[in-house]
């Protein structure tokens, strides 16, 4: 298997409630720095070890890491808490239409992310808060000492890069309502997802891993291969919503009119995702095999 994801298998929901607390606090200050480094993120010549280091100053910058580090007394990661943050940084502009949550499948399955709509996003649009860098270099060397919050995913060339990037958070269904996309027509390096049908509000982002991702040991727990398990709320059932549990949905509706007030204060139109893909450059551009895009092959 290509792609290796942090688990953080205990011990989620106060992490979760951290982040949220520090978002509402903090939201502005985030966003500021999200502006200031966002052509960063969307700068497709970092090698894994300068992304590592532009996100340790994002979260350097709002003086986070001591922010975090009292937190350790609840038995958190302050990995797994610098890994959401990251996520989060690019999820919470106010545009942002999507959401990193809670989920799990069913009772007995583990905690794990997953994202959410949070507006109904119309078939065949961008979801740029989803986006996803893959670095030039391996994941071999020194990058992969440094960090174990690394997402692998192999490249064309059979090498394993690292991805950084909330996009690394969508979970697979073999019945996917987005497909991955590069940002720049044959550039590999940053890759977003595009929806595939009209998604609705609370509906759970999903994209197609490729059919050998899952296995035996492995299940996949899809709503087309386990419909007993949860999904979020049915695209085709309105009545079915269904998030994780209510108090899941009370911080959603926290987050959604913290969303509001922001964007009542600083206009609607202000980051509007379109203009970000102007940013793109890089060493991108060479001729590359057409073929479709899965975690395998990026
Ligand atoms: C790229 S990560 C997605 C984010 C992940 N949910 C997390 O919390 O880190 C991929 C991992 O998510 C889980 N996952 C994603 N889609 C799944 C599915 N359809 N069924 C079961 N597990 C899934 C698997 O553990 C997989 O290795």
């Amino acid at each position: 298997m290509s792609v290796e994801c942090s688990r953080f298998n205990n011990d989620y929901e106060p992490v979760l409630e951290f982040i949220d607390m520090i978002l509402q606090e903090h939201a502005d200050t985030l966003y500021r720095a999200f502006e200031t480094h966002k052509s960063v993120f969307f700068d497709s010549s970092q090698t894994a070890t300068e992304l590592h280091k532009i996100m340790l100053e994002l979260l350097d910058l709002k003086g986070w890491t001591h922010v975090a580090m009292p937190h350790t007394r609840l038995s958190q990661s302050v990995r797994a808490v610098t890994w959401c943050i990251e996520a989060h940084s690019m999820l919470l502009a106010p545009w942002a239409t999507v959401q990193l949550k809670l989920f799990r499948y069913g009772a007995n399955e583990p905690n794990q992310f997953a994202i959410f709509a949070i507006d109904d996003i119309p078939s065949g649009r961008i979801i740029y808060e989803l986006i996803g860098q893959l670095s030039l270099d391996n994941v071999d060397g020194e990058a992969k000492k440094k960090s174990t919050q690394l997402s692998e995913m192999k490249a064309r060339d059979g090498t394993n890069r690292v991805l950084y990037g909330p996009i690394r958070m969508v979970n697979h269904s073999c019945d996917a309502n987005t497909v991955y996309e590069e940002l720049k027509p044959n550039c590999r390096s940053t890759i977003i997802v595009r929806t595939l049908r009209a998604i609705r509000r609370e509906e759970q982002i999903t994209v197609g891993y490729g059919s050998d991702f899952f296995d035996a040991d492995d299940d996949c727990l899809c709503s087309v291969c386990r419909p007993d398990t949860q999904h979020g709320v049915k695209s085709t059932n309105p009545s079915g919503m269904r998030i994780v549990d209510a108090e899941k949905k009370k911080g959603a509706n926290k987050t959604k009119n913290r969303r509001r007030r922001w964007v009542r204060k600083h206009g609607k139109d202000i980051g509007k995702g379109h203009s970000l893909i102007g940013i793109t450059k890089g060493v991108c551009g060479e001729e590359e095999e057409e073929g479709e895009l899965t975690e395998h092959n990026i």
